[in-house]
């Protein structure tokens, strides 16, 4: 397999206080990862530099085989990275159809006619297509999460960050969430990371993990040869 992304001795900081340092990580094309660690770790901060929300202080990052370290976020939405973020962040007062047009643009600029809302996502979300004259704000956690993904998906990404995309989501739903990043992946052929406390999911889901420790990658490995219970004490408070 090849390699989609590739992060090369990537540090970041916030103003003077230095919160990732010397992270080397590859991620293979078509793979599902698990970012795991404690709170406050840098997992999050870890994604703001794959989408350019943060410099790097030093180090850089490879997407597709091109060095993105100096491209603006816009730009890298447009090469087909896809956030959603933690919290999910939808606009609570624009209806769920509004919400995934916000997503089309990142293809603004890729050669691309922005155009409509690609039936695929409905396809894996037909409650967004009953729903879709709702206000966003009125829907269920578990809905706006299924929303978070859909506008994310409208940007055609070929790699998709979930920052932590089971948290508050009553567990009957966590596994039609798990279903839809499954076809996702298998399906639209999308590589995808998650940022996961709940390493049930992440074992679930994942075939490789990665964890952090105080800014550090720490240990990574294949979900498929060791137990959540082999890595739970790094992560675990
Ligand atoms: N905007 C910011 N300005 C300054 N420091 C920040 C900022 N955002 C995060 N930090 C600090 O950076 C460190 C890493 O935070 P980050 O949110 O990346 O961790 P995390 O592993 O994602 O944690 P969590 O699971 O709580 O989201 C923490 O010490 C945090 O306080």
């Amino acid at each position: 397999m090849s390699v989609l992304l590739k992060l090369d001795h990537v540090a970041a900081a916030y103003g003077q206080s230095q919160v990732l340092w010397d992270i080397d990580l590859d991620i293979e094309d078509g793979g599902a990862v698990a970012l795991i660690g404690r709170n406050g770790v840098g997992k999050t901060t870890l994604f703001k530099t794959i989408i350019g929300a943060l410099r790097l202080t030093s180090g850089s990052i490879w997407f597709k085989g091109e060095d993105i370290s100096k491209l603006q976020s816009y730009e890298r939405a447009r090469k087909g990275i896809g956030l959603v973020p933690q919290g999910r962040h939808i606009f609570p007062h624009l209806t769920v159809e509004e919400n995934l047009e916000t997503g089309l643009s990142a293809l603004a600029g890729r050669g691309q006619a922005i155009g409509a809302i690609p039936d695929h996502i409905y396809d894996l979300f037909p409650k967004l297509n009953q729903i879709k004259a709702r206000k966003a704000g009125v829907l269920s956690g578990g809905e706006q999460q299924q929303l978070a993904i859909g506008r994310a998906l409208c940007g055609r990404p070929s790699l998709l960050l979930l920052d932590e995309p089971t948290e508050g989501i009553q567990p009957n739903v966590v596994q039609q969430i798990e279903d839809a990043l499954r076809r996702i992946r298998r399906e639209l052929k999308v590589t995808i990371v998650i940022i996961e406390q709940y390493l049930d999911f992440a074992w679930s889901f994942a075939d490789h993990y990665s964890v952090m420790q105080r800014g550090h990658l720490i240990r990574q490995g294949s979900t498929r040869d060791e137990t959540a219970a082999d890595v739970a004490h790094l992560v675990n408070i």
